[in-house]
């Protein structure tokens, strides 16, 4: 089995071996499909489970080749029930598919309330409660787009390693590299003071993926829970179904 992420900077493809998740392979959308896909020439591969956030002609691409090796495509959308969660958008089909999954994978982690971040090219906050309720969330400009949004901008301000670990910034390049992780882990916190308990019984957990998800767990000073495969943990749900669905 073959689960596929088309976020909108790169695909993500990973494959399902004796029910577990092996590491990914990147598609770099500038490469043809069929360049990543002959990494998997001889492997007997009869399911692809897919979910897509990149524009159709992308998507397209895997559908075909699919199409061509007699694989079945199991494409999955937001829905507004499963596996016991419950999407809480007004329009459950206009919540992204990788926020979908990656409550769905959340649940399976935890029964607690929490806060779900993935952390790419967008950074979405997801919030939910202790019975699998999604709250709603938050789409914030990803660290590599705040930092371009005023790079681009403005001759003056230059990114550059970044020197400084935390705190305030002591260079331009710091400051701007500082200013973004801090704005991103400013909303991080709020959300995690917005799910905990009135009473403070219970503070929530805090399940980080993404990208930059490395970057942004030194900044919070919550426990932190470090999951790079949330959205497939979430894939491989439907995926299980769907193969059994096709025996
Ligand atoms: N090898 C890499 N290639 C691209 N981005 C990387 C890499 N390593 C770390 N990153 C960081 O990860 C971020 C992209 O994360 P990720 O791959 O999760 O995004 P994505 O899934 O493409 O996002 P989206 O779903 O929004 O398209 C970039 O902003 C970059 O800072
Ligand atoms: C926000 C992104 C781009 C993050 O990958 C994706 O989840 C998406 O396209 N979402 C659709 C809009 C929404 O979730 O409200
Ligand atoms: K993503």
């Amino acid at each position: 089995m073959l689960l596929i992420d088309l976020g909108n900077t790169r695909g993500k493809l990973v494959e399902i071996d004796n029910g577990r998740l092996q590491p990914p392979i990147y598609w770099d959308y500038q490469q043809p499909f069929a360049d990543v896909w002959s990494t998997f020439k001889g492997k007997s591969i009869s399911l692809i489970c897919l979910a897509c956030v990149a524009p159709g002609s992308i998507c397209q691409q895997v559908i075909n080749v699919a199409c061509q090796q007699q694989i079945t495509v199991r494409e999955v959308n937001s829905e507004p029930q499963a596996f016991g969660v419950t999407n809480g958008y007004h329009d459950h089909t206009l919540l992204g598919v990788d926020r979908w999954l990656g409550l769905i994978g959340a649940r399976q982690l935890t029964k607690q309330a929490c806060v779900i971040v993935d952390a790419g090219t967008a950074v979405t906050v997801d919030a939910m409660d202790a019975s699998g309720y999604h709250l709603g969330g938050w789409i914030v400009p990803g660290l590599q787009m705040m930092q371009e949004s005023l790079t681009q901008r403005s001759e003056k301000l230059h990114v550059h390693k970044q020197q400084r670990a935390s705190g305030f910034g002591l260079s331009t390049s710091d400051a701007i590299q500082l200013g973004a992780l801090s704005a991103i882990a400013g909303a991080i916190t709020q959300a995690m003071k917005l799910i905990a308990l009135p009473d403070h019984e219970s503070q929530g957990q805090l399940i980080l993926t993404g990208g930059d998800a490395d970057k942004l767990a030194s900044f919070m000073d919550v426990e932190v829970f470090m999951r790079p495969d949330l959205v497939f943990t979430g894939l491989k749900r439907y995926a299980e179904d769907a193969q059994r669905e096709n025996q």
